[in-house]
């Protein structure tokens, strides 16, 4: 676009211009930035991925902060284009950031912010979700209900993992892998295999605590163990859930080889970011494995998907809605 055709502005006497690419919930953030004394202006385009070009156009000659979206590439256009703006902030709302290239931001002088821990739970209760939808078949089932193929109960119709008892594996244990191993450790009695570069201290405690409790109460116990490479947990783990932050070393971390380590009937949970999996090497091992299931609500060429992802049964697939949920 040459020029933002649909801005909201508050507090139009502001000192401070500062830029939302993108109208947020509440009206607090706003409040907040009013009795800093600023300007804010929120894009209204209807447009959901914003360009480049977009942005050098929203940020102007003068502005002084700018509050942007993990689908926009913070780079060194942008920030150079920030920088002779006379900005000095940028805020990414999310937790994630790999769309921000940090160095260039130091380069201009300008700080970057992001929102870590405000998805914790919602991110971990939206791949638990994943976990059983995935391990119960439960959007195949949904399906064949719809297309009113159920002609009466059958002892195989649907046959899917049952959790208790069996292992999973998380693999980047930070706030959220720790939330979903919590999740499934105490919600489903499954045992706990891990792989982070730190050591989980709480979680480990969490599920020994949870362990003797069990004992305590006459049931098995749950375990953990903290694998010494990523490939003991697709080795040995039944759900494996992805939660690293996505970088030069999580890039592709799930592929073809990987894969073909994990077990035949492993359901695979990515709500990180997508090209933590080869996507074309994941949609090859579905068709040669049909009961290997997968939930991803994140994807490798967000919006678009790998073809023939969409064909798969064995697939589940959410548009990226880990984090949208609301306290009721
Ligand atoms: N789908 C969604 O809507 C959301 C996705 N996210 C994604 O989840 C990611 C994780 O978020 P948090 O748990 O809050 O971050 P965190 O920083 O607490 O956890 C990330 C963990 O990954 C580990 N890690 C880094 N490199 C690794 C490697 N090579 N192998 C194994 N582990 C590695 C880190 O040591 C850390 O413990 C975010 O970076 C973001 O990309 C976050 C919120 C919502
Ligand atoms: O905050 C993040 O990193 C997200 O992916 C939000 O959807």
């Amino acid at each position: 676009m040459a020029k933002p055709v649909s801005i909201e502005v508050w507090n139009p006497n502001g000192k401070y211009r500062v830029v939302s690419t993108k109208p947020m919930p509440g009206t607090r953030w706003i409040n907040l930035l009013i009795e800093q004394d600023c300007r804010v202006e929120i894009c209204t385009q209807k447009k959901t991925i914003l360009s480049v070009e977009d942005i050098i156009a929203l940020i102007g000659d003068k502005c002084d902060g700018v509050i942007g979206q993990l689908t926009e590439d913070w780079g060194e256009t942008l920030f150079a284009a920030l920088s002779r703006a006379g900005g000095k902030a940028f805020s990414n709302m999310a937790v994630g950031y790999n769309n921000v290239d940090v160095n260039a931001a130091n380069k201009y002088g300008i700080a970057v912010g992001n929102t870590p821990g405000v998805l914790t739970e919602t991110t971990a209760e939206l791949a638990a979700s994943l976990s059983l939808a995935a391990a119960r078949r439960i959007v195949e089932a949904d399906e064949f209900m719809r297309a009113g193929l159920y002609d009466g109960w059958l002892p195989n119709l649907f046959v899917g993992n049952l959790l208790k008892g069996q292992t999973v594996g998380v693999i980047g244990a930070g706030r959220i892998g720790s939330a979903y191993a919590r999740m499934m450790v105490e919600g489903f009695k499954m045992n706990l295999i891990y792989y982070d570069l730190y050591q989980a201290t709480r979680l480990e405690k969490f599920v020994t605590a949870y362990g003797q409790f069990l004992k305590a109460n006459g049931e098995q116990p749950v375990t953990w163990k903290r694998a010494s490479s990523m490939d003991e947990v697709l080795r040995e783990a039944d759900v494996i859930s992805l939660h690293p932050v996505l970088d030069k070393t999580t890039y592709h971390l799930i592929n073809k080889e990987r894969l073909a380590t994990m077990k035949k009937e492993a359901i695979l949970v990515n709500c990180s970011r997508g090209p933590v999996i080869d996507e074309v090497a994941l949609v090859e091992h579905l068709k040669q494995n049909p009961m290997f299931r997968v939930g991803l609500d994140v994807f490798e060429d967000e919006p678009y998907m790998k073809p023939g992802l969409s064909e798969m049964k064995n697939a589940i697939v959410v548009p990226h809605i880990a984090s949208a949920s609301k306290v009721i």
